[in-house]
């Protein structure tokens, strides 16, 4: 089976796949500090309380934080008596190499996307992704990630709020029933709801007119169905994306003998 790991700056996706099955998937908080011992102890704590039978062989990893791929690549070996794909590295092949500036590095979580939406929806596309930061990755007709954008995340930019005004207090996202808010609360959200859908559609809407042939929209991450609540921003949401592409990647490296 293989284990797929997918680091965020805020989450750590963890999703067990026997071939195109999945068998399990949990979420941690991403903190650098964490062990190869303490990944295996909260892993085998969630498969005997849900009695999942797991017999890992190989993982494949994706992570936006450098820091934590060591102690990763530990318990795999460790743990799974494998090596690790690491997404990004030189030793991890992609179906589609990006065309990027020279010496730039693309986010593995952006390659990863790239990878998963050509695979399910085909080329010419946007996949915009809301996690700590919100990503357009642009993807070209041959399934080459081709660039994009990098906006400040939905919750990034509240939390940034908060943290900068000390009158303004921690609050959640949601989409407000209107846009004049008459407290606080109502007011810095309307802020970021608003803000975002004219985020999200201006981004689309330049994107497309530059890329100029047709395009889809495919969103992901746990925010994108609160954005796309009557306002036709995307074509496709899909929520597992990302751990899809760690599998499409996979799949790809062993077909090309390297695994
Ligand atoms: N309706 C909602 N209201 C508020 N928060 C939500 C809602 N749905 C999901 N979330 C939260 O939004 C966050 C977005 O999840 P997502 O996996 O897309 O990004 P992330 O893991 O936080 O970011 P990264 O991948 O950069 O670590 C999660 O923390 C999730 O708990
Ligand atoms: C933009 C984020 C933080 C989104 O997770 C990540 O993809 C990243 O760290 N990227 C590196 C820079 C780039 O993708 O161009
Ligand atoms: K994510």
């Amino acid at each position: 089976m293989l284990l797929c790991i997918d680091t965020g700056n805020t989450n750590t996706v963890f999703s067990i796949w026997d071939g195109e099955k999945s068998i399990a998937t949990w979420r941690t908080s991403t903190e650098t500090q964490r062990t190869a011992d303490q990944y295996y102890v909260w892993l085998t704590t969630l498969l005997n309380f849900q009695k999942v039978e797991a017999d890992i062989t190989e993982v494949i990893i994706s992570s936006t934080v450098p820091r934590v791929v060591f102690n990763l690549r530990v318990f795999a070996s460790r743990y799974f008596n494998c090596r690790p794909l690491v997404v990004g590295k030189p030793e991890c092949l992609l179906p589609h190499a990006p065309r990027v500036d020279v010496g730039t590095t693309v986010g593995p979580d952006r390659l990863v996307n790239t990878a998963a939406a050509f695979d399910r929806y085909g080329g010419d596309l946007v996949v915009v992704d809301f996690g700590t930061a919100t990503t357009f990755d642009v993807v070209a007709q041959d399934g080459a990630y081709v660039g994009g954008v990098i906006s400040p995340g939905v919750n990034t930019s509240l939390e940034a709020l908060h943290l900068a005004a000390a009158a303004l207090p921690h609050v959640d996202v949601t989409m407000p029933e209107k846009v004049i808010g008459t407290n606080t609360v109502a007011c810095m959200q309307s802020g970021v709801f608003w803000g975002y859908v004219g985020l999200v559609r201006e981004t689309c809407s330049r994107i497309k007119a530059e890329y100029t042939r047709p395009m889809t929209i495919v969103a992901t991450g746990g925010l994108a169905p609160l954005f796309n609540q009557g306002h036709k921003l995307f074509d496709y949401f899909d929520e597992d994306l990302t751990i899809h592409g760690l599998v499409v990647i996979h799949q790809y490296n062993k077909e090309q003998g390297n695994t």
